[in-house]
């Protein structure tokens, strides 16, 4: 039997993954796609590190090994970040080499970019990895949901994130705690800011947004809003509103427009998407035609991931068998219209404070009937801080128009802060 030949770049938590997949599941590899599968040389910092590797031909710190290498068909990118991956992606394709990654901070930059030089140069690009780690995502879009208007995705995208929510729910961990274990469990980047601050789940998104709607985003087109700034206050006070705190993207279209974010959400606790934990990612696909459908699995971890590296490697072996590598993983474009900011309406949860003396509530309620809103639930908790009162209100839906004027009237009223403004998912 042929085999084909891999060259990886990275062995960290994936990297390590895809290697123990291909050394345990090569009788059923073999079956599927009728060829051997090796890891011919695999690039890495510090070769030191990984001598236990079993299956390694070569282990090695110079990419030009594999760059220069004929033998190697495939090469899967599993460093991470923007620079070098983009530069020796670039080469890879310039040398006619068909590439799998797992690099969202790379898609979601250059991805229609490296998608052109990948066509040009008649080689594949996959990255089903790149979004929702071992949740089969992107290809279900392709395929599934070829004919369909996508109205909406929207969903729990990144599992470090959601990994540190559950454990300071449910069993009343510290932050830095469940940040520190979710680091040891391999969820978290290398440099876990871009998790802790929804820019990953951004770069999701933008990818999520491609695929659905065509809409080639950039990260400052939509607002992203971390868990960095949570307040245990508010994830309790949530809860005794009968919601769960979740870090969820969204991206729906809106009017003809289409509005993306990423931000810590109310979600009701009987909606699906509030039972999602640890590392767990769900994504939400409404589609036209077919309505609500959602998609659960782990969103990060080392087999997981590797199991949707594999069935990008397993796809571009079967290219290369029939000859037809070369064709983009996502071939729909359209215009990326931003949704009208008057369109886009959602209920909110307002966490204020404000001194506890009388008008105050009156000073409030007025700013609100200003903007033409009003509220379902509010709620004064009890005073912790001497002379100060902390409110939480449920409005019923405001326009991102109206909700910048609030925040913009609050701001002048001095007495009252706003501590946050978070979106709340209906059901
Ligand atoms: N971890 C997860 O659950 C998921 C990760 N991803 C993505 O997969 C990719 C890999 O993540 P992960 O495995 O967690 O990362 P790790 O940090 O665990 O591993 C990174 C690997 O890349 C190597 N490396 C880093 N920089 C270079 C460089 N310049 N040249 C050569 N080798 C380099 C490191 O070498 P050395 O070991 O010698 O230091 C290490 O082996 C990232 O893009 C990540 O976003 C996607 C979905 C889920
Ligand atoms: N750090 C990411 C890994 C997968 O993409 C996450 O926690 O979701
Ligand atoms: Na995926």
């Amino acid at each position: 039997m042929e085999t084909v030949k891999l060259g990886m770049l990275g062995l960290g938590t994936v990297g390590s993954g895809v290697l123990e997949m291909i050394e345990n599941n090569e009788n059923k590899i073999r079956n599927i796609i009728g060829r051997e599968l090796s890891v011919k040389t695999v690039v890495v910092r510090h070769p030191e590190k990984h001598q236990n590797a079993a299956t390694i031909t070569k282990l090695t710190t110079e990419f030009e090994e594999v760059l220069n290498d004929e033998e190697i068909q495939i090469v899967v990118e599993l460093i991470g970040g923007i620079h070098p991956a983009k530069e020796y992606i670039e080469q890879l394709l310039r040398a006619h080499k068909n590439v799998v990654t797992a690099n969202k901070d790379l898609i979601a930059s250059y991805g229609p970019e490296l998608a052109a030089l990948a066509y040009e140069n008649h080689c594949d690009l996959m990255y089903e990895a790149s979004v929702a780690g071992g949740i089969p995502i992107l290809r279900t879009i392709v395929n599934s949901f070829a004919a369909d208007n996508i109205l909406e995705v929207k969903g729990i995208v990144n599992g470090t994130t959601n990994y540190i929510l559950t454990q300071m729910n449910q069993k009343h961990w510290a932050y830095e705690e469940a940040l520190k274990k979710a680091q040891e469990l391999g969820f978290a980047e290398a440099d876990p800011t871009n998790d802790v601050t929804g820019k990953d789940a951004a770069y999701k998104m933008i990818i999520l947004s491609y695929f659905a709607f065509g809409a080639q985003l950039k990260i400052d087109d939509f607002k992203t809003e971390g868990i960095d700034t949570l307040n245990a206050y508010d994830v309790s006070q949530a809860e005794s509103l009968g919601y769960v705190i979740k870090l969820v993207g969204s991206a729906k279209v809106i009017n003809g427009g289409v509005f993306v974010d990423v931000a810590p959400t109310l979600v009701p606790e009987d909606h699906p998407l509030a039972t999602i934990n640890n590392e767990f990612n769900a994504v939400m696909v409404t589609g036209k035609a077919v309505g609500d459908t959602l998609f659960y699995g782990p969103g990060a971890g080392g087999l997981p991931t590797a199991n949707s590296v594999l069935s990008d490697i397993t796809s571009e072996v079967k290219n290369l068998i029939m000859g037809t590598s070369g064709h983009a993983f996502n071939t729909y474009q359209s215009e990326y219209v931003p949704a009208d900011p008057d369109n886009v309406r959602y209920p909110y949860y307002l966490s204020l404070t404000m001194p506890d003396v009388s008008g105050q509530m009156l000073k409030f309620t007025r700013i609100m009937a200003d903007i033409k809103a009003s509220f379902s639930q509010i709620v004064q908790a009890p005073i912790k801080d001497e002379g100060i009162a902390h409110v939480a209100v449920i409005t019923h839906e405001l326009s991102q128009s109206q909700l910048a004027e609030l925040k913009k009237q609050l701001q002048q009223a001095d007495s009252i802060k706003l501590n946050a403004a978070y979106k709340v998912l209906e059901n």
